[in-house]
């Protein structure tokens, strides 16, 4: 089965919170972003709470060991189940984020590749490759990896084997879920609900991947 993952990145917390609400019957996880929580604060994640799904904070944690410990420790400490980190910050400051999240009972989940376009200058040439090895030596539970290039998806997965690939970029960025469905743990979809005339509906039709 396929997870969707909602990715709330609106800045209206009455409107967030609606918008998951409508949806959580048909997807399986949140992401909350920066958007978000600095819009809205971290409240928001107590608005979300009651809808029983897990909640990952997609804070692209990329600092030196020690202010990855206490940014993941107010992750946790405010209600999240995961984390979303940066790889390239190096092994150190990944395991700490690993080390936070285990002793808390979450996740986390390392930027891998990228899926904009800009993303290729860096990623590409071996880099993406470095950084999923990394994630893998670090003991992170899945990568990020780009919806909007399946064949790098493949690449990556040869690499983490069966830990979690979560993929961003279907829809709006142009990935399209049904090719990638397949080839990922599960889909992270923002643009393509939220901003949808009836966002339950555009769910529910999307929720075709999780069977
Ligand atoms: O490479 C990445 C990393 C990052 C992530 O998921 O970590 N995302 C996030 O995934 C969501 C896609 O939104 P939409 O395009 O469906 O509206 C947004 O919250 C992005 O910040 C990517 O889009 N690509």
């Amino acid at each position: 089965m396929t997870e969707l993952i909602l990715s709330l990145d609106l800045c209206d917390r009455r409107q967030a919170a609606s918008i998951a609400e409508s949806c959580a019957p048909y997807i399986d996880a949140v992401k909350v972003g920066y958007p978000l929580v600095l819009s809205a604060g971290l409240g928001i994640v107590q608005d979300l709470a009651g809808l029983g799904l897990p909640l990952i904070a997609d804070f692209k944690v990329a600092d030196i060991p020690n202010t990855n410990r206490l940014i993941c420790d107010a992750v946790f400490s405010a209600g999240f189940d995961a984390v979303i980190a940066h790889g390239f910050v190096g092994p150190d400051a990944v395991r700490t984020c690993v080390e936070v999240a285990h002793d808390r009972g979450g996740a986390v989940y390392v930027v891998a590749e990228m899926s904009h376009p800009g993303a290729v200058e860096f990623f590409h040439g071996g880099v993406a490759e470095r950084i999923a090895t990394l994630a893998v030596n670090c003991r992170a539970d899945g990568i990020i990896a780009p919806a909007t290039r399946p064949d790098r998806i493949g690449r990556l997965r040869e690499i983490v084997g069966r830990r979690t690939i979560y993929s961003p970029g279907v829809g709006t960025q142009g990935g399209d879920i049904d090719t990638v469905a397949g080839l990922v743990d599960g889909v992270i979809v923002g643009r393509s609900i939220y901003e949808a005339e009836d966002p339950a509906a555009e769910a529910k039709l999307l929720s075709r991947i999780r069977r």
